[in-house]
């Protein structure tokens, strides 16, 4: 079923623009989906860039657009900054809200093969087809991408760039889970969403696609060095350097110091990243 208008659920003004939630139902996801939508002072005399940003575990809408200190930045840019939530939402599959690091808050950004979870977790699609056709259609938009995102959504940003080679105009993360078919939180959800077949969870990772097939983009990446999951080996930014330095892909990471993996990070950079995708958008 093709989704429904966005309903606004609230509007907020926020350096000059404006900070729309919204709800629609997702026939990609057979649910009803939340989004949010930062539009710069700019939108309201023309069309403007947008930046996605894929938040990590636990997260919704809501996360980034609060804590990231985003808006500003974004204002002076004149982009516009979409915020999709991180999981279907208001379904009830078995065990789907036990955990934090898989099920609702934790979508991953794949398509699920494995029932129950391909009925509903198809957050890959969500976010670079349905969801993109939808604010494409209803916001002040000039079709002009880039992505970015945390953590989960970090390997989220990394991976939709990377199955889109000409589709973001660039790409940049925070402390992403660089590697997550050798990592706890990628075994985990990529066995539950994605079955046993680990050649099929390569396709959804950013360090065996570049390994696989390179990149023209250059990404930049911020990484804290006093991340607990850092150090759990949960996100193995190790592994991105490698595969781009044998692919000769740009990558610019960034170890910073005495930082660790929450929004006090992420608004620390978030002006430097906003920075990296004005000048390409
Ligand atoms: N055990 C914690 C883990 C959740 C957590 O740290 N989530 C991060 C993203 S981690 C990787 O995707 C996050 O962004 N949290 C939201 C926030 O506003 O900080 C827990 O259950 O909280």
């Amino acid at each position: 079923m093709a989704p429904t208008q966005p309903e606004r659920l609230s509007l907020t003004k926020s350096f000059g623009g404006w900070h729309g939630r919204y709800r629609h139902w997702s026939g990609v996801q057979n649910c009803d989906m939340t989004f949010a939508v930062y539009l710069p002072p700019a939108a309201e005399h023309r069309k403007v860039p947008a930046l996605w940003w894929l938040s990590g575990l636990t997260c919704t809408d809501e996360n980034f657009m609060q804590k990231a200190g985003a808006h500003r930045a974004a204002a002076e840019a004149g982009i516009a900054l979409i915020g999709p939530d991180t999981s279907p939402r208001g379904t009830d599959l078995p065990g789907e809200h036990e955990a934090y690091d898989f099920g609702s808050g934790a979508g991953f950004y794949v398509n699920a093969t494995q029932s129950p979870w391909s009925r509903h977790y198809r957050m890959y699609d969500y976010v670079t087809q349905e969801l993109p056709a939808l604010v494409q259609a209803h916001f002040p938009l000039n079709g002009r991408e880039a992505i970015s995102g945390h953590s989960m959504g970090g390997h989220g940003a990394l991976v939709c760039a990377l199955r889109n080679p000409a589709r973001y105009s660039s790409v940049s993360a925070f402390a992403p889970i660089c590697n997550p078919v050798q990592c706890p939180w990628g075994e985990k959800a990529f066995s539950g969403y994605l079955g046993d077949d680990r050649e099929v969870w390569k396709q959804w990772d950013a360090s065996e696609l570049i390994a696989a097939h390179g990149s023209e983009l250059p990404i930049l990446v911020d990484q804290g060095d006093d991340d607990n999951f850092l150090r759990d080996g949960q996100l193995r930014p190790e592994a991105l350097q490698y595969a781009c330095s044998q692919a000769g892909v740009d990558l610019n990471l960034r170890m910073q110091p005495g930082y660790d993996h929450s929004y006090f990070f992420i608004s620390s950079f978030i002006e430097d990243h906003i920075a990296h995708h004005a000048q390409a958008l």
